[in-house]
């Protein structure tokens, strides 16, 4: 039994204050951490303050992107050791934003996933389609390249640890959410190719979200699918109370 994860993605939204005032607001009130893995992924600015917030409670805190490399002369860039110093758990990678907007490539996804690993944080890789692929029936092998890319050198272990979020593109942002059966059909796709690549106790135990326009009111069609454990949540995840309550829907699911 897999069990769920619910991560809000904050995007480039929220002051310092307005996202410590959240962390304290929902830190006590997040269900038990055997129903649910609770994370907010929040701009790299506050993340060091987000995780003292946040200590000893149930939710982890995860970056929103991260560079390959240890260090060195990447101006501007964020390294996934220095983040795995503050405490930070996760961090999100290939995200249709930054795959869009800031280059990111199959490759680098894969190198950040690796690089995450080597100092002890989750990744949560991100897939989807646009509406274009959609429409041309492209879906399933498109999100299955770029798993197969992503996850490409990982062992077992690693890909057992790793989650997965499905996001198609035309779905972000719109308030079109993909319709819980076809998000479940390419989530399970997405499983059988890392059972095809790695093993059944891969496939069996990668965690794999649904991402797009998810909202209290919908979260508990998606988590009632057999391939779908967990959501990757923008924008109902900026507000406190729309945060607790779709971890409670998942909890009590
Ligand atoms: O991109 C997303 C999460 O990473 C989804 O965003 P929305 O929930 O705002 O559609």
């Amino acid at each position: 039994m897999r069990k769920p994860i619910i991560a809000g993605n904050w995007k480039m939204n929220k002051t310092l204050e307005e996202a410590l005032e959240f962390a304290n607001s929902v830190k006590e009130k997040v269900p038990a951490a055997a129903s649910v893995d609770s994370v907010i992924g929040a701009p790299a600015l506050f993340l060091g303050q987000l995780v003292e917030a946040v200590e000893g409670t149930n939710v982890k805190i995860s970056a929103q992107n991260a560079h390959f490399e240890e260090s060195g002369a990447f101006t501007g860039e964020t390294s996934l050791k220095a983040l795995a110093d503050l405490g930070v758990s996760y961090v999100i990678i290939g995200h249709s934003e930054r795959r869009e907007m800031f280059n990111e490539t199959d490759e680098s996804v894969n190198k950040k996933a690796r690089a995450a690993f080597k100092q002890g944080l989750v990744p949560i890789v991100c897939c989807g389609e646009t509406l274009d692929q959609r429409e041309a029936g492209e879906t399933n092998d498109f999100v299955a390249g770029q798993i197969k890319a992503a996850l490409e050198g990982l062992t077992e272990e690693q890909v057992s640890n790793t989650v997965i979020a499905y996001e198609p593109i035309w779905a972000i942002g719109t308030g079109k959410s993909s319709s819980a059966q076809d998000a479940n059909e390419v989530c399970a796709h997405i499983r059988e190719t890392v059972r095809g690549l790695y093993s059944e106790k891969s496939a069996d135990s990668v965690r794999i979200q649904y991402g797009g326009s998810v909202k209290p009111e919908n979260i508990a069609e998606y988590m009632a699918e057999s391939d779908i454990d967990g959501a990757l949540v923008g924008g109902a995840s900026l507000d406190a109370a729309s945060y607790l309550a779709l971890l409670e829907a998942v909890s009590n699911g």
